[in-house]
């Protein structure tokens, strides 16, 4: 198969993670993203959701591509109708996590970097002993930026640190609190639903992960969220424990709630958006 990806290093050691479990062999294509390409502005300036992903979803959908791997995160709730997300693995490296630089001392005041809006809201209301700073750039840059001195710590995902630094020491956030965004650290391959190759692909999935994304995706389309937009989504499929943390204006929701089903899921999120009065803003 031809898979295309992202050219950054993330993206090629998840593609090598698709194709270790798919077998054969395949031709890898690195596509430059918009995203990719200006690598100072803030995310929110440069254009809403989908910004990594929408090229190489387009060649997928011409035929240049016959399937592409994205991270969860990055894709947007609304496909192309010809197009599916095929199969999802790797679920349970949802976490943010803080990595500190490796001179740091002491405990006062400390200067934290983050690219995030949802991260930069949840460390004001509760890390009141960190000041946070804007960050931008892919992991390497970011973690270049921190051992530089520009930051005494940086909050990431842990899916990005266990796959590109799995000896680098980090501290896992709580998810209670550091609630991710939905899909985080879940691959996600997508490809035409009349793909030849669809069940190939399909197995791959890991049913569990499955069952995460839909409830995430679910949500997160009832919220018509994008990665601006400060709110977090975390469905465990293990504990079948449902976390929304939603930030409308001065409204702010912050729950965990046992939900056993995606209908149940859907519920709990209707009726939430409904007291915070969504559908007004
Ligand atoms: N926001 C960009 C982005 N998209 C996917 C990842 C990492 C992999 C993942 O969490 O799925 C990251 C970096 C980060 O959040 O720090």
């Amino acid at each position: 198969m031809k898979i295309g990806t992202r050219e950054s290093r993330l993206a090629l050691i998840q593609t090598e993670m698709f194709t270790n479990i798919l077998g054969g062999n395949h031709e890898i294509v690195k596509i430059r993203s918009k995203g990719d390409m200006d690598r100072e502005r803030p995310l929110k300036e440069i254009g809403g959701q989908g910004l990594f992903v929408n090229e190489i979803n387009r060649m997928v959908l011409n035929g240049d591509l016959d399937c592409a791997v994205h991270s969860g995160k990055d894709l947007p709730t609304i496909l192309n109708k010809e197009l599916e997300v095929i199969s999802v693995f790797d679920w349970k490296n949802y976490h943010d996590v803080i990595v500190f630089r490796g001179d740091l001392e002491g405990t006062g005041r400390m200067k934290i970097g983050t690219s995030s809006p949802r991260r930069e809201e949840q460390i004001r209301k509760h890390a009141k002993n960190w000041d946070v700073f804007g960050l931008r750039g892919n992991i390497d840059t970011r973690l270049n930026k921190l051992d530089n001195g520009n930051y005494d710590g940086i909050v990431l995902s842990e899916a990005a640190m266990v796959r590109m630094y799995p000896s680098r020491d980090y501290e896992i956030l709580d998810e209670s609190i550091f609630v991710p965004a939905p899909g985080q650290g879940i691959i996600a391959v997508i490809a035409r639903k009349d793909s030849p190759n669809y069940d190939d692909i399909k197995i791959t999935e890991d049913p569990t992960a499955r069952k995460r994304w839909d409830v995430e995706r679910r949500i997160s389309g009832i919220f018509n969220m994008g990665c601006s937009v400060p709110n977090g989504i975390l469905y465990n499929p293990e504990t079948e424990f449902l976390y929304m943390d939603i930030n409308i204006r001065e409204n702010v929701i912050s729950i965990r709630i046992k939900v056993r089903t995606l209908q149940e899921a859907e519920m709990v999120a209707r009726n939430v958006k409904e007291i915070m009065n969504y559908g007004d803003y």
